[in-house]
């Protein structure tokens, strides 16, 4: 018996691509298609279609191919198509110095490569582009530049000097599958540059003041994170980076401060009410008093409900968990280590808390934790360890900032290839 596979080619990018396969032998199907794609021998039903719609078939195929389709079988499989290439959006929202770079660092890492300006650019693009994610910093669409904003005196964090119009349309024909010519704010020179191209990414993150700020990009967004770093940690960190990288003086880093707080408490921080996931990073419980502020104790705020996004849980889900780990399979030196999870509200909205107050010593012991951890979306035990290991040097790799943005990580991970694997159905797998 011949075997034979027809898969009908898309009219436009949108239509749906048809795919009937009858196969000969146990695990050697055979196929030929109108998409563009031939099965070959050996090849898997899964790994054809995969190859047939490009990354829109990935997931929910791989059940049909599993296994194979024995002698007289015969699949018929529909995978749609996604209008061009997908690309998720993804919104990081922070004041500045709050650890968004970091976080990037992480994400990326979480998908295996290495972000880098867009090659040949502006030296001073704010652009990070690796295979698979693009980060654009939403400061390139402030529409007054430095001088501007004093003549004005307006700070960044204020509405008029952000140019909301225009990074609804790019971020919106991004998400469309188009190309933009995205300006670039240049913090140097205080000035804008001349634009660069941004080409649609499998996943693009926009990371700045404002990614929830307009409720049309808001829209856009597949899903979001806060860092809400709280004025005490976020002063140690600025001052830390600021007076040893940037040469400031400690007056100019708290004028600095100080003059942004009503614009930050007006227009940024609100916008943690529409994230889905929010990373509390507070002064630690553990020490009375405690003004080093060193020991953090950081909370994962998760919001309950969202499309993709099941909240991790520590034991038992939607129950109240106290849990000091230390002991024989955790080293802690004073103060400790105190995890807490449980359900609270948010804003109005039900979310899951899972809260780490303390610091690691021994990184790699931290596999203790994440085996009590659940919900987590890695790909094999360990995952989360073998990250925050790679990333030792990371700032906050001891503590809950790094466990909680490398789990944001993977969870990001996770809404992708869901996205993905929604664009690929399938609709009937007869045997005859
Ligand atoms: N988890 C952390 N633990 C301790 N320090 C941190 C942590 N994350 C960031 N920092 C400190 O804050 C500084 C700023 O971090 P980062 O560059 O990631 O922030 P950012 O939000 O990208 O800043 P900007 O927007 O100003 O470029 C770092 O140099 C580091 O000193
Ligand atoms: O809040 C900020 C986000 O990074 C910056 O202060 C804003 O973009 C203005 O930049 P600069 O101080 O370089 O003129």
């Amino acid at each position: 018996m011949a075997s034979t596979a027809a898969v009908a080619a898309p009219a436009s990018s949108s239509s749906l691509c048809k795919l009937h396969l009858q196969s000969q032998f146990h695990g050697q199907q055979s196929g030929l298609g109108s998409c563009g794609a031939r099965q070959q021998q050996g090849e898997s039903l899964s790994a054809l279609l995969l190859r047939v719609n490009g990354q829109h078939c990935s997931s929910s195929s791989g059940g049909v191919g599993r296994g194979g389709f024995g002698i007289g079988r015969r699949a018929v499989v529909v995978c749609k198509v996604a209008p061009g290439k997908k690309t998720v959006v993804i919104g990081l929202a922070a004041d500045s110095g709050c650890g968004k770079s970091t976080f990037m660092r992480r994400l990326t890492s979480v998908f295996g490569g290495a972000a880098t300006p867009p090659r040949g650019g502006n030296p001073d693009s704010n652009t990070l582009i690796s295979d698979t994610t693009t980060v654009i910093c939403l400061d390139d669409y402030h529409s007054l530049d430095r001088y501007g904003r004093k003549e004005k005196a307006v700070t960044a964090l204020d509405p008029r000097a952000n140019n909301f119009d225009l990074m609804y349309e790019q971020v919106k024909a991004l998400k469309e599958g188009k190309s933009v010519e995205k300006p670039i704010y240049n913090h140097v020179s205080g000035l804008l540059d001349a634009p660069e191209t941004i080409d649609p990414p499998k996943i693009l993150v926009i990371e700045g003041l404002h990614p929830m700020y307009d409720e049309r990009v808001r829209s856009l967004l597949d899903f979001s994170i806060y860092l809400d770093i709280s004025d005490d940690v976020k002063f140690a960190w600025k001052i830390q980076r600021d007076m040893a990288e940037r040469g400031h003086s400690l007056e100019s880093i708290k004028a600095s401060i100080t003059a942004r707080k009503p614009d930050f408490d007006a227009y940024i921080d609100p916008q943690k009410q529409y994230a889905d996931a929010v990373i509390q990073v507070l002064p630690t419980q553990l020490i009375p008093d405690d003004n080093e502020g060193k020991v953090l104790r950081v909370r994962m705020v998760m919001r309950e409900g969202v499309k993709y996004f099941e909240p991790v849980y520590l034991f038992d889900e939607g129950s109240t968990i106290n849990w000091i780990p230390c002991g024989r399979k955790l080293t802690c030196s004073y103060p400790g280590i105190k995890f807490f999870y449980g359900p609270d509200t948010y804003y109005g909205n039900e979310v899951s808390v899972l809260e780490m107050d303390g610091q690691f010593d021994k990184l790699d012991e931290l596999i203790y934790v994440e085996s009590h951890l659940s919900n987590i979306s890695t790909k094999f035990y360990g995952e989360i360890t073998q990250q925050m290991l790679k990333h030792a040097d990371f700032p906050g790799s001891n503590n809950g900032t790094g466990l909680f943005q490398t789990i944001c990580g993977l969870k990001i991970r996770n809404v992708y290839e869901r996205i993905l694997a929604e664009g690929s159905t399938v609709l009937e797998g007869a045997k005859v």
